[in-house]
């Protein structure tokens, strides 16, 4: 399809209209004399009335508005969002930020900048903490946090936190805090029943400036590039955005597409697509990460009404580490009116998976392999998960639920070479990935940003959002993705 004319001509495109992508706009777009376009793939839903249920409720995560990914290698699906607000208007709103050693090890590798000290201003100025006024937490941003009190636990969940006490788990009362490990409420972005999403906070409060455009249901193709400089971005349709500087927050599978179809990206794969190399980042697309999870599940001895489904958290620290060194497995109980599961949660996996083109036609889906469990570590550190959940659940309070044995796929199993034969094949993603646009100090050892955001070897042009996370964090990865958008935010605005 040849281009059109440009249909905006702005400052600054923001593209992916996700979590990273709403504060983006919302953060770049508070000086009034700087235009920003926001181009999403996905519907815009700018009435809060008309808002379908599934992305209004924040009891659980939603199903609808998919882009209907899977991984190659096992046929699992993918879940990720495509409307405006991205995951964070799809997802379980539970609000951790991880833990202080992960952004110091983002440091370490060559980040300035990122250190947990660096980043806590950044964590501090999203959230309005309706629970804590400290040092930790903030009170004045976009995003309300709260904690169910115990009286708010539906049946499953308070008989869970009695049974995660019990089993030996230390009490937290604020996951939020550096060195917290234990059972205690999750911190979660639902109020009122209602997923406060960024769209339905960053986004909802810059929605209406004039230097700021939505471009929704717009698919972005690449980005144009004249002699290495970025100046716009083409849209499947031919349409063009004009753009001083292009900030990619397409997300981890979204935003290396994007790159390999602009040529960005390891030489040889842009060869086979038959394009030219404008930067040869073998970084690109490598280095994907996501936590692998286990539910454990029973059944429940009789009907319970249902509730909020993510309500408590309980997190332990990995053999011989301190609580400083962070989470190492992650449980989550939950329920439906028939069942109740303890998840299990392997929060350092040392597996690594890939994104790749399948073909040059933006609407195509990407090739992902997730390897998840692939490294023997990211096994052991599995099996010993669903000793724990299994521990957990043959707790008095949740055993007195139950209505018989385990109902998985690995129910009953304790030979450990079959357990490990049926976590492979019980393995679900926990909806984190990240990590396949790494930031870092070397392109030629997988780097694809500098610690500002940058991409190496082009002018003008940032990503900034999950996809540069070098190493997962030991927490879900909402606020820390939340925490990159208002660290670069600044860092950009500062280009001008
Ligand atoms: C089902 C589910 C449950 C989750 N639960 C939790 C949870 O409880 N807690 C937590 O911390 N994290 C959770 N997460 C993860 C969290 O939501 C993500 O880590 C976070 O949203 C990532 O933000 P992002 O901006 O990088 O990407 P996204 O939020 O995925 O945003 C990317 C946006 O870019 C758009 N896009 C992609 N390609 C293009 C293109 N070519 N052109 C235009 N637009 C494009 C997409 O449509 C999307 O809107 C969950 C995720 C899912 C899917």
């Amino acid at each position: 399809m040849s281009d059109q004319p440009a249909v905006s001509d702005v400052d600054i495109a923001v593209v992916g209209g996700g979590a990273a992508g709403c504060v983006l706009a919302a953060r770049l777009s508070e000086r009034p004399d700087r235009t920003v376009a926001l181009i999403e793939a996905g519907p815009d839903y700018p009435d809060p009335e008309a808002l379908p249920e599934d992305l209004r409720s924040g009891w659980r995560s939603a199903g609808s508005h998919d882009w209907g990914l899977t991984d190659e290698a096992t046929g699992a699906v993918v879940a990720r969002a495509k409307v405006v607000g991205g995951c964070s208007a799809t997802n379980g709103t539970i609000a951790l930020r991880g833990a202080s050693a992960d952004f110091d090890g983002w440091a370490a590798l060559g980040n300035p900048g990122w250190s947990f000290a660096q980043v806590l201003p950044d964590f501090r100025r999203i959230e309005t903490d309706l629970d804590f006024s400290d040092d930790w937490h903030g009170q004045h941003g976009p995003v309300p946090i709260r904690r169910y009190g115990p009286k708010e636990l539906t049946a499953v969940n308070a008989a869970a936190y009695e049974a995660l006490v019990e089993a030996g788990f230390a009490e937290v009362t604020d996951h939020n805090r550096p060195g917290a490990i234990g059972v205690g409420p999750a911190p979660v972005n639902t109020v009122g029943g209602v997923r406060m999403s960024a769209a339905a906070t960053y986004l909802r409060q810059a929605r209406d400036r004039p230097n700021l455009s939505i471009l929704a249901d717009a698919t972005a193709d690449r980005v144009l590039l004249e002699r290495g400089t970025a100046t716009g971005v083409r849209l499947a349709d031919g349409r063009i955005v004009r753009a001083g500087r292009v900030v990619l927050a397409a997300g981890t599978y979204g935003s290396p597409a994007i790159l390999l179809r602009t040529g960005i990206g390891p030489a040889h794969d842009l060869a086979v697509l038959g394009l030219p190399c404008r930067s040869d980042l073998p970084g690109v697309g490598a280095n994907l990460q996501e936590h692998p999870g286990i539910s454990v599940i029973w059944p429940l001895a009789r009907e319970l009404p249902d509730g909020p489904r993510f309500q408590i958290v309980a997190t332990q620290a990995a053999p011989g580490h301190t609580a400083g060194d962070g989470p190492w497995l992650q449980h989550v109980p939950a329920a439906t009116p028939t069942l109740f599961w303890v998840s299990a949660t392997v929060m350092n996996p040392r597996s690594r998976g890939r994104v790749r083109l399948a073909t040059l036609d933006p609407l195509a889906r990407p090739r992902i392999t997730l390897n998840l469990l692939a490294e023997l570590e990211d096994l052991a550190a599995m099996v010993e998960g669903v000793r724990s959940a299994r521990h957990v659940g043959a707790r008095g309070p949740l055993k007195e639920l139950a209505g018989g044995p385990e109902q998985w796929l690995g129910a009953g199993i304790q030979d450990p070479a079959e357990l490990a034969d049926a976590l492979r094949r019980a393995v679900w993603t926990y909806h984190h990935a990240c990590g396949t646009c790494a930031m870092g100090p070397d392109p030629q050892t997988g780097s694809v940003v500098d610690a500002q955001g940058r991409v190496y070897g082009v002018d003008n042009l940032w990503v900034a959002d999950a996809s540069i996370m070098p190493v997962i964090p030991s927490a879900n990865t909402h606020l820390p993705t939340l925490m990159i958008a208002e660290h670069l935010a600044g860092q950009i605005a500062a280009a001008d």
